[in-house]
């Protein structure tokens, strides 16, 4: 029995990410979450699940999709960022079953300024639910965590209606993650919202249950994006622990871990950190910045082995006639930076225990 027999490949809806995660849990290991911002490393991700034999999850930021669709396009009002959100998810969606992996299609992080990039992807799924019964994404993420708790619970309950009309999974940000993200500077924020309280968790539990099951928390354990030197900011995944039980309570004990909790500042964590994070609940693990560097590695290995023969378009060490076509294709050198990608992937697949689980 593996994770085919729950769900299908190619790209899940909110009901089959809810399965999938499910089995996660039940099975104690957790899915890597890939902020993609190109074909080129979309499909390094998916190469990545095939070769892992795992499912995967495939994620755009809001400045990522902008990227997808080009950067000398206008986003002033997100229609940038919303183009290209679309063609990230028609690209993965077109090639996702022939990797023959199940795929989460996923948004990253959303402020309550950005709801406009929201709204614009809300209405690409509809219309794609309008012809094809099922929405565009598998599931977006609101990070309304800079508001106060009840803005952030009456904003995801009212986008949680629409969302699940269309069959679409809700990630959602309670306490802060350190760091920066899409413009949002959160280097220098207030300590205890760098943790979660259990309470507090319930409550957006309580909230959203009533709606729908296909929901996760991004509950703050420490999380912080990107990698510095360590600093004063300690992760306590154990904390994490306290969250389901304190739910488990609340719904008389009927299920050992009720929440499905995500993992965000993936990279730069320590193996322990991340199996004791998967052990309570852990179903979704996002990795961004040291996939950013795996992919420049392979791309500056290559041009700085291959430097004498990246000069001119002809000759090179080998002779004063020789072309250079073959080193300078961007299908040589990018393709280089797809294949350190892709092992960083694996990487936190072995890490998260989502390895051979087709
Ligand atoms: O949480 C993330 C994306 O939402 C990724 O964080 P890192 O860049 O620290 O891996
Ligand atoms: O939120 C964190 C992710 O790493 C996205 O980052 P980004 O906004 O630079 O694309
Ligand atoms: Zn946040
Ligand atoms: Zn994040």
């Amino acid at each position: 029995m593996g994770v085919l027999d729950i769900v299908p490949a190619g790209v899940l809806t909110g009901d089959e990410t809810r399965k999938l995660f499910e089995y996660a849990k039940q099975n104690k290991f957790a899915i890597p979450a890939i902020n993609v911002t190109s074909s080129s490393t979309a499909n390094a991700a998916l190469e990545a699940a095939r070769d892992a034999k795992s499912p995967i999850i495939v994620q755009v930021s809001q400045g990522g999709a902008a990227y997808f669709a080009g950067k000398g396009l206008a986003n002033d009002k997100q229609q940038a960022s919303i183009a290209g959100a679309v063609a990230a998810a028609l690209h993965v969606r077109t090639v996702a079953k022939a990797y023959g992996v199940p795929v989460v299609l996923h948004s990253d992080h959303c402020a309550k300024k950005l709801l406009p990039w929201f709204d614009g992807m809300l209405e690409a799924d509809e219309a794609y639910f309008k012809e094809h019964q099922r929405a565009l994404f598998s599931s977006h993420m609101l990070d309304l965590s800079e508001e106060s708790k009840e803005e952030n619970i009456a904003i995801c309950v009212k986008y949680f209606h629409r969302l699940a009309a269309v069959g679409l999974f809700l990630e959602m940000e309670i306490g802060i993650t350190g760091g920066e993200e899409d413009g949002v500077d959160n280097t220098g924020v207030d300590n205890a919202s760098l943790y979660t309280q259990p309470e507090d968790v319930y409550e957006v539990h309580e909230a959203l249950s009533k709606i729908s099951p296909n929901f996760s928390i991004a509950a703050a354990f420490g999380n912080v994006h990107g990698v510095y030197k360590p600093g004063n900011v300690k992760l306590h995944p154990e904390l994490l622990e306290q969250h389901q039980k304190y739910a488990s309570e609340k719904v008389a004990g009927q299920i050992e871990k009720p929440l499905f909790l995500v993992f965000h500042g993936g990279s730069g964590s320590t193996k322990d950190e991340i199996k004791t994070a998967v052990n309570n609940g852990v179903v979704k693990m996002n990795v961004d910045t040291d996939t950013q560097f795996a992919y420049l590695a392979g791309i500056r290995n290559f041009i700085e082995s291959k430097k004498d023969y990246l000069q001119t378009q002809v000759g090179n060490p080998e002779g004063a006639d020789k072309p250079n076509k073959k080193y300078y294709d961007p299908r040589v050198w990018v393709r280089e930076g797809e294949k350190t990608l892709s092992a960083r992937i694996k990487e936190a697949d072995a890490d998260l225990g989502n390895v051979d689980r087709l």
